[in-house]
């Protein structure tokens, strides 16, 4: 028999994603609603306690309001916003953070789906600390850039519709600058660290995928690791792991050579290379002549980083094949 599932907020950014990774699949029986009564919570109390699972995909007051509607003790919900990623009491949705989380993911009936750059963030920073080469009080710096998708239909509706001010582009826009960035709290709980990193975000003229940036001076850090190092603690924290790849040092090395004119490796650090799959990729590169050493995610914000993840959750959840309906 097919699960029921149903999407709050399916006409968004982040549900219609879901929905068509989710549709076709003869496992999954989607539930829908009339649009004309998609805020209308009679009608979406009746449906998501009809359904197995509910996946939500809504603003952060609307998502609180929709798990009180919830009464089935058996449906699950997966709840996309940052409502609750660091709420008592629920999942946090990254499969791949440690040997444990899978287990914790599929018993749960509470699941906080990650945020895509606290997705980003988190892969490159807990590999590091678990190895024992970045002290988990070390000071940190996170740099990220996003597509405009990754601020739902208000800002794609912005970066499309809008002329640019006379004398701009506006191709590149950091923000976040209160340096309070609402992804900080999960980055810092299940990054295993002391405390926020400075986190500057960006986004860009482009709609879709995203990279993480995490600088560190590697010769300052007291196991003195070479960017080597680094890979090789990435490559074991992830070792089996289909939906994230490491790039070994040559790999690194080549990319280095293809930003410096050579051809044919640009893609590998191109933004928008993981778009529609829920892979992430990390590269690390170095320089050991200064002691620095760079670690970077690349994703998806609206695969890997938001319904990507929320399928692989889903799939886990309901006990189905954990990379149905994901590339
Ligand atoms: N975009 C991204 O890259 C990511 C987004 N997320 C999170 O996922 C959630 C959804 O984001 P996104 O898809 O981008 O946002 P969108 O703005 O694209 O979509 C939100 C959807 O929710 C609907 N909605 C709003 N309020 C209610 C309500 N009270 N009841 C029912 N439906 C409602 C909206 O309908 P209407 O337009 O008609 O108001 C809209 O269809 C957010 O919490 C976001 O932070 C998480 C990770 C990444
Ligand atoms: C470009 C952009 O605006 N991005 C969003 C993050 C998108 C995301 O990860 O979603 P959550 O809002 O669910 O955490 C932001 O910085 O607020």
């Amino acid at each position: 028999m097919s699960a029921k599932v149903f999407i709050d907020g399916e006409a968004g950014t982040t549900g219609l994603q879901i929905r068509q990774r989710l549709e076709g699949r003869p496992d999954i029986a989607l539930l829908s609603i009339d649009p004309e009564h998609r805020k209308d919570r009679t009608a979406r109390a009746e449906i998501m306690n009809l359904a197995d699972a509910v996946i939500l995909c809504l603003p952060d007051d609307a998502a609180r309001e929709a798990v009180t509607l919830v009464t089935n003790p058996a449906t699950r919900i997966i709840d996309a916003s940052t409502a609750h990623r660091v709420f008592p009491g629920w999942a946090y949705g990254f499969a791949e953070l440690d040997a444990g989380q899978r287990a914790k993911i599929a018993g749960a009936t509470r699941i906080a789906n990650p945020g895509c750059y606290a997705t980003g963030a988190i892969a490159l920073i807990r590999p590091l600390v678990d190895a024992g080469l970045l002290p988990a009080d070390w000071p940190l710096f996170v740099n990220g850039i996003s597509g405009y998708s990754g601020g739902g239909k208000g800002l794609i509706a912005e970066f499309e519709q809008q002329t640019p001010p006379p004398g701009s582009h506006d191709a590149f826009r950091p923000y976040g600058l209160t340096l309070a960035h609402k992804h900080l709290p999960e980055i810092v709980r299940y990054g295993a660290i002391a405390e926020a990193p400075i986190f500057t975000p960006s986004v860009g003229r482009f709609a879709q995928g995203m990279i993480i940036e995490l600088p560190l001076h590697l010769a300052r850090l007291p196991a003195k690791p070479k960017a080597e190092d680094l890979t090789a603690a990435y490559e074991k924290h992830y070792a089996g792991e289909r939906f994230i790849e490491v790039l070994g040092v040559e790999d690194a090395a080549a990319v280095q050579k293809a930003r410096a004119g050579a051809a044919g490796f640009h893609a590998l650090i191109d933004p928008e290379n993981l778009n529609d799959t829920n892979r992430l990729r990390i590269m690390v590169f170095g320089n050991e002549a200064n002691g620095q050493g760079l670690a970077l995610a690349l994703l998806d914000n609206l695969g890997k980083g938001a319904s990507g993840a929320a399928v692989q959750n889903l799939n886990l959840s309901l006990g189905l094949e954990e990379a149905s309906g994901l590339e």
